[in-house]
């Protein structure tokens, strides 16, 4: 890859890794992923916003090989993704300053060792004057770290965002091309990584509205020249307004919890709720993470196993928990053979999840007529929860 102008004076650095799958060795990457770094060219002095992850650092220097100097490097989130390859670009440009936020200075050192002489702490608002352009930087904490930032250039209404409004997708589009594909890919990336500080990132997205710019460059994914499409999309991930879904992760050994779990997918589907269902044995955790960012239910099916739920309920229920979703209401079903204390065990899994529980059904072995009515009133009683708040329908997408 080349660096490719996306401005008069900027240009996208973007490292694509199309063969990685797992993110953190947590997140599946069903598209791979990419990281950007941005080269500011101004009259008097140049800038490079962030760099890329170690495992590219060939791919990044290989982009800046014709490049004589660098004045600035600037360092928008401390996380190696993007400040791993830091100390090679500083090694490669000795004269420059790596100017990062605050509480950057000290992630840098520690996680990076980078040299403390080189740092220099910018305020929240300071500026930088690179001649005919001017970096601008704005706090924007917990997006997804503590020290996260954003960098303004007024002169060419340009946001540089790190992970904020990221994708993960590999892709040689420089710009959106296909919205649906990079909404599907920016839904995955907030739902796991930005989704547990949602209320902090309505207050950067209106500290952002203050600033005047047509263009998102992210560190992940294509970039937005139409931000609006983005924007509005965050806007409704993050707004209070539920849609009217249930997530229901569950498993079945034996086939018991499954067959009640399908009679419960039917007998919501006819009450007009929307399901999205995930057995767990095969489950891309990244698909049903995008499921809970606008559903207002969580159902859990499990079989007892020693016990307490199975382990994959025991992952998943806990994973929901630290995601912290809208959810409002909740409920459990499953069969155990002898004794089960299942319910209270995952109950006592998910204490983020402020939610009344609308119910639960324990069936011992294989359900029955008893058992499907009374799944059916807990189908009842969801459907009830939902319509009594006005829930829409789910749209999937916001454009
Ligand atoms: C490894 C294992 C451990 C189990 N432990 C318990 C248990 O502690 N308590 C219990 O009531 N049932 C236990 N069971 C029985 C299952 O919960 C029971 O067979 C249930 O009907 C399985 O549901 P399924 O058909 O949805 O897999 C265990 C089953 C297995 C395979």
């Amino acid at each position: 890859m080349h660096a490719r102008e996306i401005k008069k004076g900027i240009e996208a650095i973007c490292c694509v890794h199309w063969e990685r799958r797992l993110f953190d060795s947590l997140i599946p990457l069903p598209d791979g992923t990419s990281y950007n770094a941005y080269l500011v060219r101004g009259e008097t002095a140049t800038a490079l916003v962030d760099s890329a992850d170690p495992a590219l650092r060939d791919e990044l220097m290989e982009q800046l090989q014709g490049v004589d100097n660098i004045d600035y490097v600037v360092s928008q989130h401390s996380e190696q993704d993007h400040a791993g390859a830091l100390p090679d670009v500083l090694k490669r440009f000795p004269s420059a300053k790596l100017l990062c936020s605050e509480k950057a200075r000290d992630m840098l050192i520690s996680h990076l060792h980078v040299p403390e002489e080189r740092v220099r702490v910018v305020a929240d608002g300071e500026s930088v004057s690179l001649g005919n352009k001017t970096l601008t930087f704005i706090y924007t904490p917990w997006v997804h770290w503590p020290e996260t930032m954003c960098t303004y250039v007024p002169e060419d209404q340009c946001l540089f965002s790190c992970d904020f409004f990221g994708s993960h997708l590999a892709t040689t589009d420089l710009y959106v091309t296909d919205q649906a594909k990079v909404y599907e890919a920016a839904k995955r990336y907030y739902a796991e990584i930005m989704m547990p500080f949602r209320a902090i990132i309505a207050k950067n997205i209106e500290k952002l509205s203050e600033l005047d710019f047509d263009m998102i460059a992210p560190s992940h994914g294509p970039v937005y020249d139409q931000p609006d499409f983005i924007l509005e999309a965050y806007k409704d991930w993050i707004s209070p307004q539920m849609k009217n879904e249930v997530v229901l992760p569950y498993i079945s050994m034996h086939g018991s919890t499954e067959m009640m779990v399908k009679h419960l997918i039917d007998a919501l589907t006819a009450k007009g709720v929307s399901v999205q269902a995930f057995d767990l044995a095969v489950v891309d955790i990244g698909k049903l993470a995008i499921a809970l960012v606008d559903a207002a239910t969580l159902i859990v099916g499990t079989p007892t196993v020693h016990v307490g739920p199975h382990p994959a309920v025991y992952y998943v229920s806990h994973l929901a928990n630290l995601l912290k979703p809208k959810l409002k209401y909740a409920a459990i079903v499953g069969s155990y053979g002898w004794s089960s204390k299942a319910i209270e065990q995952i109950a006592g899994l998910i204490p983020n999840l402020k939610v009344d529980v609308l119910g639960t059904v324990l069936q011992k072995g294989l359900p029955d007529a008893g058992t499907f009515a009374q799944i059916d009133i807990l189908a009842d009683n969801i459907a009830k929860a939902h319509y009594a708040d006005e829930l829409v329908s789910g749209t999937g997408r916001a454009v």
